[in-house]
């Protein structure tokens, strides 16, 4: 099943399309990362797809429901953690988190236990009676998130969630995005730290100019990068690399001690395999040089379309 259904979204801001025609499906209990450079849309969508903004025109579907149609009942079932959030700063953080309650359908024991256990889940329970002005930026970050996490959302959608955060800071978080997912939850969340979208996405999304240009899981986006950028085949062989002809091969960069990257438009190790064996050379080591989320990333928003 589909968590979250867009279809043909597109948005303006006036003659500038943000969002341009875009389709995405993410279906149940992965962790979906939304890559994309500054101001590629992805916050527009995210607001998009809690019906906080109207687009000109598309479909959206969150949790089975139309966002625009039946606004409650997907909010009622889902966490939103928005980019640069605001907080009751005046408030504790307990007083924050219970009046956030407030709008969901709990029992007071019900509300206090939550709250005791998302203060500790963030670890906030010692802070819990300070005025969250006195917070850090990443005591904030975390109470937003524990926030989003108040109604024990199927999904949550998290716009640059370690955005501001020292590495303790986004490690707490990665780590609670890591038990949501163990949990059964869907995780949406954009980001521009790609090391963070590789080590914590099951699938990833890149926009560019409004437009979904890659989608796919890792491995998938990196086959798909090498099928239109080449493939670069690393050998090493125990006697000098002879002549090597094959159609598929674009050119040979040979290295020192016997090493050679043979750049190609497939995977022809099986062939290149075949190729030395007849001519009596032994090969030591030969394997595909697997492009970063980086480089798929970069080469994604230069490509032109
Ligand atoms: N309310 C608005 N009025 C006019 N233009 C807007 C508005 N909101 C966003 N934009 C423009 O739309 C484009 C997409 O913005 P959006 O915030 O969706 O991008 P983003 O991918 O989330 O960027 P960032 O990573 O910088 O947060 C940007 O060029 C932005 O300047």
């Amino acid at each position: 099943m589909n968590v979250i259904e867009i279809k043909n979204l597109t948005k303006s801001y006036g003659k500038f399309k943000a969002v341009d025609n875009l389709n995405l499906a993410v279906e149940k209990g992965i962790v979906f990362g939304f890559l994309g450079p500054n101001g590629a849309g992805k916050t527009t969508t995210i607001l998009s797809m809690l019906g906080l903004i109207i687009p000109d025109s598309g479909e959206i579907r969150i949790l089975g429901h139309d966002i625009f149609r039946e606004p409650i009942k997907a909010k009622e079932r889902l966490g939103f953690l928005p980019e640069n959030a605001t907080i009751y700063e005046e408030l504790t953080a307990w007083r924050n988190l219970d009046f956030f309650a407030s709008f969901y359908n709990m029992s007071k024991a019900e509300k206090e236990k939550r709250i005791e256990e998302l203060l500790k889940l963030v670890g906030l329970w010692d802070a819990r009676y300070r005025k969250v002005k006195t917070f850090s930026k990443g005591m904030k970050q975390r109470l937003l998130l524990a926030q989003a996490l108040i109604n024990d959302p199927e999904l949550l959608i998290l716009d640059e969630p370690t955005s501001g955060l020292d590495p303790e800071g986004a490690h707490l978080v990665k780590s609670i995005i890591r038990e949501q997912r163990k949990a059964g939850k869907t995780i949406f969340f954009s980001s521009h730290i790609l090391s963070e979208v590789e080590e914590l996405a099951d699938k990833v999304g890149i926009i560019v100019k409004g437009k979904l240009r890659t989608v796919g899981t890792l491995d998938e986006i990196k086959k798909q990068f090498m099928e239109l950028e080449g493939y670069e085949i690393k050998i090493e062989t125990k006697q000098a690399l002879p002549e090597i002809e094959h159609p598929e091969i674009i050119r040979i960069e040979k290295l020192a001690d016997n090493r050679a990257i043979i750049f190609a438009k497939s995977d022809i190790r099986e062939e290149i395999s075949e190729m030395l064996s007849s001519k009596g050379i032994t090969i030591l080591s030969l394997e595909i040089e697997e492009p970063s989320l980086e480089d798929v990333f970069l080469r994604t928003i230069y490509r032109r379309e």
